[in-house]
């Protein structure tokens, strides 16, 4: 028997760590990343009826695009309302994430994520950091607009043969994710001055990521983190949160809670979106707490698009007065820097900016 085993990558196991009172140091973050002890403020977010937008009727246009403008340009977070998702694609899209929660690590982990890769199942990603480890169990997949049925044969394979109705509920929810986000892109476009078709076309055929965020329970929420603070590193985020609440995002100089509204989704910029808007629209630090009473869940569907596009402005959102901020990259390059190089925070965008001048000197 070997006497200097290396020690068993420590493993999230929640069915063991939600009743655990010893926090594992691992999951411990610094004090001054720590959550409130009080609870924090509401983050007033403005509800998007996308529905009324996309009728054409010209006030609707006006007040949502000057909505979102607002929005984008302080945080960029806003609600999308009469969003046209079925309410029973929602409801079976989270009975799912019970059904493949509940299930046993060791089955869970036979869709295991390997390194350097974004898809599959990961716990607590203790392969990946040493330290500030994210409370959370995740299930990843991508969806891709022109591979028929891409999210179900990845599912049924991955998790197995009984996975067959998980599969097709994520192709369709997926699908009307791809929907709905080309809908956003249209108000965006409008938002800045650009046109509807300008960013719809640029992610028509999106090659985008699904993850399913599990947060279980823990015993001392106020040492944790669901999700530590960081900047979504794609284009857009469509999210559903559960009615649990955790999300908090970091404006005016403070955590600021997004209360749960069912028939809403949250909606973010992400790090691309800020460089195809040339820096108009932020890409906001936020990050998710944890409970000692329930776990919690959320789906957050992150656009990217197609691996040829150049991310880069349209001409009119650069000028003498707004010169270009981020260089010309694809979005698997800035993807291959988050899952190699650089843990996603709030500086990721910059980091990868010089990383990309290195790499090319
Ligand atoms: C491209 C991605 C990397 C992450 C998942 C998507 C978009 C958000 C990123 C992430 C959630 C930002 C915080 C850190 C991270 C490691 C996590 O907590 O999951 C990031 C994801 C990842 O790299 O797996
Ligand atoms: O679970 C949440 O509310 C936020 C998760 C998140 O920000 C992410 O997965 O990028
Ligand atoms: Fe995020």
């Amino acid at each position: 028997m070997p006497t200097n085993e290396e020690p068993k990558p420590l493993t999230f196991d929640s069915s063991i760590l939600q009743h655990e009172h010893n926090i594992p140091a691992q999951y411990i973050w610094p004090d001054h990343e720590k959550p409130s002890l009080s609870p924090p403020p509401e983050l007033n977010v403005p509800p998007i009826d996308l529905g009324r937008f996309l009728s054409g009727d010209p006030h609707a246009i006006s007040d949502a695009s000057r909505l979102v403008h607002e929005a984008c340009r302080k945080h960029g977070f806003f609600l999308v309302v009469n969003h046209g998702v079925d309410s029973g694609l929602l409801r079976e899209a989270h009975k799912n994430m019970d059904l493949f929660f509940g299930l046993p690590l060791e089955e869970k982990k036979r869709g295991e994520r390997k390194f350097g890769e974004s898809c599959g199942y990961a716990s607590s990603f203790t392969g990946r950091f040493a330290s500030k480890l994210p409370w959370k169990e995740t299930l990843s997949f991508r969806y891709c607009d022109e591979k028929k049925n891409i999210v179900g044969d990845y599912l049924l394979t991955t998790i197995g043969e009984d996975f067959s109705q998980f599969g097709r509920v994520y192709q369709e929810y997926c699908e009307a994710m791809s929907t709905l986000s080309l809908g956003i892109m249209e108000l965006l476009g409008m938002s800045l001055g650009v046109g509807p078709s300008y960013f719809r076309d640029f992610f028509e055929g999106n090659d985008s990521i699904m993850r399913l965020n599990y947060y279980p329970p823990c015993q001392k929420p106020n040492l944790t983190l669901g999700t530590g603070p960081h900047c979504d590193p794609t284009s857009l985020t469509i999210l559903h949160q559960d009615q649990v609440g955790g999300l908090e995002v970091h404006v005016d100089g403070q955590w600021q809670s997004i209360r749960p509204i069912p028939d809403a989704f949250v909606v973010n910029i992400g790090d691309t979106f800020m460089a195809l808007s040339n820096g108009k629209y932020k890409s906001c630090l936020h990050r998710a707490v944890v409970n000692s009473r329930s776990p919690r869940k959320s789906l957050a569907f992150f656009l990217c698009p197609k691996t040829d596009k150049v991310v880069s402005p349209p001409n009119a959102l650069v000028s003498p007065k707004s010169p270009r901020i981020y260089p010309d990259f694809t979005w698997p390059a800035l993807l291959e820097f988050t899952q190699k190089h650089y843990r996603a925070d709030m500086k990721t965008l910059d980091a990868f900016s010089s990383w990309l001048q290195r790499k090319n000197n």
